[in-house]
């Protein structure tokens, strides 16, 4: 079924990769009014920091943190509790840590719910191969044979074993990791590319249009937009395009 203008925004990651809270305001001001999530990587939480993810918080956006923590399971754990407190609505930590690591971001996550109840379960997502990843740098360098699609659906099925909502992999693994883990289980797909706009570092791409009709349930999309003469022009078409 065709989505309408809100539900294909509400869809829409723009990723705000910028290395000040001043240029990220920008974009943020050119596309006003658009009901997008904003998501808050690394380049800039960690020059912005959480007043930055607050900030998005007061004008009302949906905000997916992608810090990707990979770290020891206490470590983790902490880290979920400070960003579930934090107030996003999305976060991330990489299934390649481990199912209980994955587990005690988990508990990270009930135990900041359980010190204050007025905050929300954010969505705990697993990163399984990045969308940078091809195979042969997965094979070679990375050590992990196989496909890269085995790959991703075996850290699909630990990151639901932990108890997480979703992954963050490449549009071309939608189906396979909904029909393994089940129609509810979250996709979460950068590596999307407009036709004819250039790949970058991305090695597994789709186009917004394409994505959809995988069946995933959010695009993560930054060159494509911040890069754009007109960020504006560029996400109004991406949303169009999800609309098709
Ligand atoms: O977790 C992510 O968001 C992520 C995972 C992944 O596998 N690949 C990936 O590109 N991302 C993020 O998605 C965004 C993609 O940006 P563009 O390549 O500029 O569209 C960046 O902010 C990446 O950090």
């Amino acid at each position: 079924m065709a989505l309408s203008y809100e539900q294909a925004a509400g869809r829409l990651m723009v990723a705000l990769d910028y290395p000040s809270a001043e240029q990220a305001r920008e974009t943020i001001q050119a596309l006003k009014g658009i009901p997008c999530y904003m998501k808050v990587g690394m380049q800039l939480f960690y020059t912005a920091g959480p007043d930055f993810v607050k900030e998005l918080k007061s004008q009302g956006y949906s905000v997916f943190l992608d810090l990707k923590m990979h770290d020891i399971p206490n470590t983790v754990k902490g880290g979920a509790n400070s960003i579930t407190r934090l107030g996003v609505d999305m976060f991330n930590v990489h299934a390649a840590g481990g199912l209980k690591m994955m587990a005690a971001a988990y508990e990270g996550v009930i135990s900041a719910l359980d010190s204050d109840a007025s905050l929300k379960k954010p969505l705990l997502i697993g990163v399984t191969q990045l969308t940078s990843t091809n195979q042969e740098t997965l094979n070679r360098e990375i050590g992990i044979q196989g496909s890269v699609e085995q790959s991703v659906l075996s850290y699909a099925a630990f990151t639901k074993e932990a108890g997480l909502d979703g992954v963050v992999a490449s549009p071309l693994e939608v189906q396979a990791i909904k029909g393994q883990c089940g129609a509810s289980f979250i996709t979460v797909t950068p590596g999307i590319r407009p036709a004819g706009s250039s790949a970058g570092d991305q090695s597994r791409t789709l186009t917004p249009g394409e994505a959809i009709r995988q069946g995933t349930d959010y695009i993560v999309v930054g060159r494509p937009i911040t890069g754009a003469p007109q960020p504006r022009d560029a996400a109004e078409q991406i949303i169009e395009e999800m609309m098709k």
